[in-house]
């Protein structure tokens, strides 16, 4: 079974790699939306695979390096687009939370990047 559990994040970035011209070169915000998904079995006595407050805990340090900051300043997240702040989050939480199974991050209404780790 899966479980997951949702975080807002605001923060703002550009992409410094795109062609000249591209709209995301230029700095920018998004109110990214990142769902961390948990897979494992139900343990009988407790009725849930992981406390969800688990889950808050092992991302809290991360919610904290991400929100309301400029992600181009964070070591590894120099180029911040979804698929590298996914990959980010991930290296930096499976240590923290071994039964993450994937990483849902939206970051507009439309676009946005899934995750389950370069397996
Ligand atoms: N594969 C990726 N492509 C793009 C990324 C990315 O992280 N991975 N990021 C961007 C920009 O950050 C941009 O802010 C978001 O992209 P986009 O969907 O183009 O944003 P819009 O809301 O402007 O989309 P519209 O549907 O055109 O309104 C770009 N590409
Ligand atoms: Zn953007």
């Amino acid at each position: 079974m899966e479980i997951y559990k949702q975080f807002n994040i605001e923060a703002a970035h550009h992409l410094p790699n795109v062609p000249t011209g591209h709209k995301c070169a230029r700095l920018h915000g998004h109110s990214f939306q990142v769902t961390i998904h948990v897979a494992g079995t139900v343990n009988e006595q407790m009725g849930w695979i992981t406390d969800f407050a688990d889950i808050k805990t092992a991302f809290a340090p991360l919610y904290e390096q991400l929100d309301h900051h400029y992600l181009n300043e964070i070591a590894g997240l120099e180029n911040p687009t979804s698929e590298n702040i996914a990959r980010w989050i991930w290296q930096h939480l499976k240590p923290r939370l071994p039964n993450l199974w994937k990483i849902t991050l939206q970051e507009t209404c439309t676009s946005g990047c899934i995750y389950i780790g370069d397996n």
